[in-house]
């Protein structure tokens, strides 16, 4: 999905004028240019002042943001380091777009894209760009093929001591951009949150859900160092405290399938009066609607495929798990929508916008009976949205939408969206429980396929626990190996014990072949690391660099010495491990 950019708080002003539009330099237009785009959408004004800019100190707003279609000349002038910055102006994002349009252009801001991340960064303490450090790289033991097929049973290649790639990559992805940060970033400080990172890829603001037009940022708390989503209502006022404590009875709410509710406060921060909701970040989540309508409903030639029947009904099984937790609490979600659930991983969904109702419509008061009654009528219209691809402002006919869902997917999930959408009688009460009952076969098959993926997530943890194990005896060995004095004493780990631990590590990592050459056999590496650290009785030989001495000893009495020296290390004082070591 691709729209241009926006922000929350466009910056007008003479300087703008100055600065080449970002959506020129991204689509060669901007749709905005006759709308109160304040920025120059003129390419060759821009051109002179690139190069200027270029002059000084590398910047935000150096000519580096110029993609490869824009002309030569300006390239001339760049250094490598210019080249390599990220595609990224805070400014422009701030301003290129005006607040509160309803155009739909695709976004390019994706802050997932941006590389430049500096945990400890001080928004305060600089303009300048710091030098982005190289892109991370994701392949490095990547577990591609081909396979050899013909290992014998007890042969292993190096991924097999790891987590398959593409889980790997999702956790290194997810965790970089949890760290993301956004350098001149003029988004407020909302104590004790910090480094405000908007998620919203999308300038378009739907007020229909909330009654406001709402923004999410990731920010990180100064309490503890954690990663929060903090949800932003513009321009709310609190008229009645007890609406605000409402949030209180959230925290209760502790389900797989409903993302967690900590914290909500007002601020004026922001330049207006806010009301902000702290839920937990799950990095690189996307709402349902981005994942399956099209960004515009009138953009009928983009149709996305239909979702398959069984993710309909794991999407019915998590969502009722959900509605379960939530009801048996006495609440009611209140917003299920295809723009408010996000999905956090492969098939696993989560409702986002829960309490929000609860503060911005505390009054007048409405019995949770009916709000209940009401979420299952929205969870009806969202999965026939889902089952008809139409967005929530298109749902009209509903009966036609029923059987068109009939005709494309089985019977039993059209009748079950059916009874969603039916009001309740005396003769039909319709709860929660009663639904659970109707869908439990679905729920068993996704509680399977969920505890499937547990049990292969925990095969793959338990290898790189042993991993662990292996950093943290490497880690020793290094601490001790070549040390060149320790308590006074010189050459510390050229003696004794330390010496033999110095030609064991020659013997895990430096052995050569006949010709010299290193031999990088990391299977062998791997294994000797491991029988040293389980302390086998098996033994090694172990050659002195100049071939004149060769030791024979056990790993068990490897293991006895790197204990020892490693806890002379610690203390300061010679160590004898006990028995049990
Ligand atoms: N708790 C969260 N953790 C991580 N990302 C989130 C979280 N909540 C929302 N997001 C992301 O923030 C982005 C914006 O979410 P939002 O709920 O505003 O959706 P939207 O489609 O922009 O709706 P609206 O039109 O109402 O603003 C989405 O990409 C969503 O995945």
């Amino acid at each position: 999905m691709r729209r241009q950019v926006g922000s929350p708080r466009p910056k007008g002003g003479r300087e703008n004028k100055e600065t080449l539009c970002r959506n020129v330099l991204i689509y060669g237009h901007c749709r905005y240019e006759d709308q109160g785009c304040t920025f120059n959408h003129d390419q060759n004004k821009g051109k002179s002042n690139q190069t200027d800019a270029s002059k000084k100190t590398l910047n935000v707003e150096s000519p580096s943001f110029t993609p490869a279609t824009q002309q030569t000349t300006t390239r001339n002038v760049l250094s490598t380091q210019a080249a390599n910055a990220p595609s990224f102006t805070p400014r422009g994002l701030g301003a290129a777009t005006p607040t509160g349009s309803q155009d739909s252009e695709p976004a390019s801001f994706n802050p997932a894209a941006i590389r430049d991340f500096t945990p400890g960064f001080d928004l305060n303490a600089s303009n300048t760009f710091a030098t982005p450090g190289q892109p991370l790289q994701h392949h490095l033991y990547a577990n591609v093929g081909p396979r050899r097929e013909d290992l014998l049973p007890y042969q292993r290649t190096t991924s097999d001591f790891f987590m398959p790639e593409d889980l790997r990559q999702e956790m290194v992805k997810k965790s970089e951009a949890a760290l993301q940060v956004m350098p001149n970033s003029q988004l407020p400080r909302l104590d004790p949150y910090h480094s405000l990172v908007p998620l919203d890829t999308s300038n378009r603001k739907n007020p229909t859900v909330f009654g406001y037009s709402t923004w999410v940022y990731k920010a990180m708390s100064s309490k503890h160092g954690r990663i929060y989503c903090l949800r932003r209502l513009e321009g709310y006022r609190l008229t009645n405290e007890h609406a605000i404590r409402s949030v209180k009875e959230w925290r209760r709410v502790v389900s797989a399938n409903v993302v967690r509710i900590h914290d909500a406060f007002t601020t004026r921060a922001f330049g207006d009066s806010s009301l902000i909701f702290v839920q937990d970040y799950h990095p690189l989540s996307r709402t349902l609607a981005e994942v399956h309508l099209t960004p515009d409903p009138a953009a009928r030639f983009q149709q996305k495929s239909l979702i398959p029947e069984k993710v309909l009904w794991s999407y019915i099984s998590q969502i009722a798990t959900a509605l379960k937790a939530i009801h048996s609490a006495h609440l009611a979600a209140r917003c299920l929508d295809v723009t408010k659930i996000i999905l956090t991983e492969k098939n696993r969904i989560r409702l986002n916008g829960c309490s929000i109702l609860d503060v911005v419509q505390f009054e007048p008061r409405r019995p949770v009976q009916e709000l209940q009654q009401e979420d299952l009528i929205s969870f009806g219209r969202l999965m026939l949205g889902l089952a008809t691809l139409t967005h929530p402002a298109e749902l009209m006919d509903m009966n036609l939408l029923v059987d068109q869902t009939g005709k494309t997917y089985s019977v039993v999930l059209r009748d079950t969206i059916a009874w969603l959408l039916t009001p309740q009688s005396a003769a039909k009460p319709k709860t929660i429980d009663v639904f659970v009952q109707g869908v439990a076969t679905h729920i068993v098959t996704s509680l399977e396929e969920s505890q499937q993926r547990e049990d292969e997530l925990a095969s793959h943890l338990s290898r790189e626990v042993e991993n662990g194990r292996i950093a943290r005896l490497m880690m020793k060995l290094m601490a001790i190996n070549e040390r060149y004095e320790f308590n006074g004493e010189q050459a510390w780990s050229e003696n004794g014990d330390k010496y033999i631990l110095k030609l064991f590590r020659d013997y895990a990592f430096h052995q050569v072949d006949r010709d010299g050459n290193p031999v990088l056999d990391i299977g062998h590496m791997i294994r000797c690391l491991n029988k040293m650290d389980v302390g086998i009785e098996e033994k090694v030989n172990l050659t002195s660099r100049d071939g004149q001495t060769t030791f024979i000893i056990s790993y068990r009495e490897l293991k006895k010495m790197l204990i020892s020296a490693f806890g002379e290390l610690q203390t300061g004082k010679t160590v004898k491990p006990g028995k049990n070591y």
